[in-house]
């Protein structure tokens, strides 16, 4: 065990090549302040430098290794995670974390890891150093968060939240998008409200309708809405029922959990029995019907209804599920029972009314002389949002962009009306 661990440490110098990099740089500041810069001008802005950052080169300095970078993981933070536990005897508290995500084999080999605030010495090349772990907790005011499972290291990785739509920004028909906010405003304001009636204080949203019409848009939107961390769960990474059960204890209230492309996983009816739910819950005593062979090892609808509204519910506050489908059709009847998902949304092709809000986000026009062709085009073909913008980031010119989704949207029916001449055609050979 201890020889496969310690050959995955990196080196010290691994860690360090981010000194080289500043070295680097700063030769080349000094030839540059050198051979180019006047004397006076270079004394001002050396002498300014040494004001800033007297404090900071006096004894001592601090490297700051955060676990992400652009988005993505900071391998240095990883390097650090594998090679800091091996400093067993400089850890101030004496202690390491301990921990093993190995659910079938609880004799697995263990991670360690450094406790928060723990000090640890270290030396360098004679350079004394010290290391200690800071949660972000700690250290990053609360920010809103998208954190993704990652089942390599069975950890939900998290980034600060970037998505800029919100409900001013999304187009939907008004009166969807109205009372969508109110049913959010209304589940936020009652607490007591779940508590007296004996319900978890959770609200489930099915969000559904065709590639590119809004819904993860509308999931963004809802978060922005409520300031809510999304959990965005790829349920296709997630092996077995049991390791549902752990991922989804790993998070938080106040949170959304996203589901997306449920007609895609491994839960969805294509792939199993219809009844099989509830024929797992003990409901349906038709022992004669048929079942399906079961794989063990994938996740169940069973088991991630048993969570929408079975025993994790119960021990979380102020959450929201998401499942994101394009063919609500596919999905296990189970799902779509009455109780299930508190509310259905469709999100569908582009209507008049959300192409004119588009138009008005998009090239700030109100009225246009081209409106009412596209207004009609829109109600012969489908053509979603995502379409729709597409052409209207043309250009900012209204003229020029408008008449290119006028041609954009007659070729799609020149496309549309060929298609059905053809089955027509086939239809009467057949
Ligand atoms: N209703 C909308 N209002 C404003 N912009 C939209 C809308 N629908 C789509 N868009 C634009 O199209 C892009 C793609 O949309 P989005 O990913 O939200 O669609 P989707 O329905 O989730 O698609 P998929 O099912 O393929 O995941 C968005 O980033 C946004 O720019």
């Amino acid at each position: 065990m201890a020889s496969s661990f310690f050959t995955k440490i990196p080196s010290l110098s691994v860690i360090f090549s981010i000194y080289t990099s500043l070295s680097a740089f700063t030769i080349l500041f000094r030839t540059i302040l050198h051979e180019i810069l006047p004397a006076k001008i270079r004394d001002f802005i050396v002498s300014k430098f040494t004001d800033c950052f007297s404090s900071y080169f006096s004894s001592s300095f601090t490297f700051v290794i955060e676990e992400h970078c652009d988005y993505v993981i900071n391998q240095t933070f990883r390097a650090a995670q594998v090679y800091l536990p091996t400093l067993l005897a400089g850890i101030s508290t004496g202690s390491l974390l301990v921990s093993s995500s190995d659910l079938k084999n609880p004799t697995a080999k263990p991670n360690f890891g450094i406790p928060v605030k723990a000090k640890i010495t270290d030396e360098f090349e004679g350079i004394p150093l010290e290391w200690t772990l800071h949660s972000e907790k700690d250290t990053i005011p609360p920010q809103n968060r998208q954190r993704r499972y990652n089942p390599e290291f069975h950890e939900w990785e998290s980034t600060i939240f970037q998505h800029h739509t919100t409900f001013e920004t999304l187009a939907m028909e008004p009166e969807l998008k109205n009372s969508l906010i109110c049913d959010l405003d209304a589940f936020s304001k009652r607490k007591d409200f779940f508590k007296t009636v004996g319900r978890a204080w959770k609200r489930g949203y099915l969000l559904h309708g065709p590639p590119g019409t809004g819904k993860s848009s509308l999931v963004a939107a809802i978060a922005n809405h409520m300031n809510y961390n999304i959990y965005d769960l790829q349920i296709q990474s997630v092996k077995d029922d049991a390791m549902l059960r752990q991922i989804l204890t790993m998070t938080e209230n106040r949170s959304i959990l996203l589901i997306e492309d449920l007609d895609c996983s491994g839960a969805d009816a294509s792939c199993r029995n219809e009844d099989k739910v509830d024929e797992e819950r003990g409901q349906n005593q038709n022992k004669e019907k048929k079942k399906k062979k079961k794989d063990p090892d994938q996740v169940t609808l069973a088991g991630l209804l048993n969570f929408v509204d079975g025993l994790w519910s119960s021990c979380v506050e102020e959450r929201i599920i998401v499942f994101t489908t394009n063919h609500k059709d596919k999905l296990d009847p189970a799902l779509l029972r009455p109780g299930r998902m508190d509310v259905h949304i469709l999100m569908d092709y582009c209507t008049p009314t959300v192409f004119k809000k588009l138009a008005a986000l998009y090239l700030d026009v109100e009225e246009h002389v081209l409106f009412e062709p596209i207004e009609k085009a829109l109600l012969e073909v489908n053509a979603t949002p995502a379409e729709v913008t597409e052409q209207l980031m043309v250009s900012m010119n209204p003229d020029v962009t408008l008449k290119v989704l006028v041609e954009f949207l007659q070729t799609k029916k020149l496309t549309k009306d060929n298609d059905s001449v053809d089955s027509e055609i086939k239809e009467a050979e057949a």
